[in-house]
C-alpha cells in the first residue's frame, strides 16, 4: 500500500510507470533492498577460496587455499547490524540504514556477492526488478485469496525458492485503455 501511495504521488493514474521514474520511487527501492536482504536469491555463495593466509579478529585462522562458503542469509539477519532482523521493514533503508546499499564497503548487504567475482548482472537485475515491481503494483491491487497472510517458508537449496506456491488475486487499478498495449 505504501508503494502504491508513492506511485500515486509521483506517477498518478493517467500513464504507465517509466524507467526514468524509478529514481523518484525511494520507498519502492527500499522494498526491493529489504526483499533482497530477507530473501536473497542466492542465500549461500560457494566456489570461493582464500588466496592468502588470514586471521579474523575473532581468532579464526584461515590458511590459504581453504574453500569458503559465504552465508549471505546469516549476514543479512545479523542482529548486531539489523534491528528486528527477521522483520520486513523497508523503512530502515530510508532511516537507520539509508547509506547501506548492495555495493556498500562494509558487507552488511551482499545479495550480489562482493569483490572480484561480484555479480556482473547486478545493475541490470536491479533495474528490471524495480521497474517490474513498480509496473505490477501500479497496475494492480494484489491480495491473497481470503486475505490470509502469505506463507514465506523457504525450501533448502542453493537458490531461495518458496516452499509453497504464491497465490494472489490481481485487480486492475488504472483506466482500461492503459492495459491495451
Ligand atoms: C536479482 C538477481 C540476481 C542476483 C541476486 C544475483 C546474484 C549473484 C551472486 C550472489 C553471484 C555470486 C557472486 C560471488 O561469487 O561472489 C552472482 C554471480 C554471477 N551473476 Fe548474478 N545475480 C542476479 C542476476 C544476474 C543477471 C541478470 C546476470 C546477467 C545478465 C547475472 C550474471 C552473473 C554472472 C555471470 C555471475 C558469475 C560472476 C563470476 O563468477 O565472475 N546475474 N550473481
Amino acid at each position: 500500500n505504501k508503494v502504491q501511495d508513492e506511485l500515486n504521488t509521483h506517477i498518478g493514474k493517467d500513464r504507465k510507470v517509466d524507467e526514468s521514474d524509478i529514481k523518484n520511487l525511494v520507498y519502492l527501492q527500499a522494498v526491493v533492498k529489504e526483499t533482497l536482504r530477507l530473501y536473497p536469491p542466492s542465500p549461500i555463495i560457494t566456489l570461493h577460496a582464500a588466496m592468502n593466509d588470514c586471521t579474523f579478529s575473532c581468532g579464526y585462522h584461515i590458511p590459504a587455499g581453504t574453500q569458503l562458503i559465504v552465508n549471505v542469509w546469516k549476514i543479512h539477519r545479523d542482529a548486531r547490524v539489523w534491528t528486528d532482523p527477521h522483520d520486513f521493514k523497508p523503512g530502515r533503508f530510508l532511516t537507520s540504514h539509508r547509506d547501506v546499499d548492495v555495493r556498500s564497503p562494509n558487507y552488511e548487504l551482499v545479495p550480489f556477492g562482493s569483490g572480484r567475482r561480484v555479480c556482473p548482472g547486478a545493475s541490470l537485475a536491479l533495474r528490471v526488478v524495480q521497474l517490474t515491481l513498480a509496473r505490477l503494483l501500479h497496475s494492480f491491487n494484489v491480495v491473497s485469496p481470503s486475505n490470509q497472510s502469505v506463507d514465506m517458508t523457504g525450501s533448502p537449496g542453493l537458490t531461495n525458492l518458496k516452499a509453497t506456491p504464491l497465490e494472489v488475486v490481481l485487480t486492475p487499478r488504472l483506466d482500461t485503455n492503459l492495459y491495451e498495449n
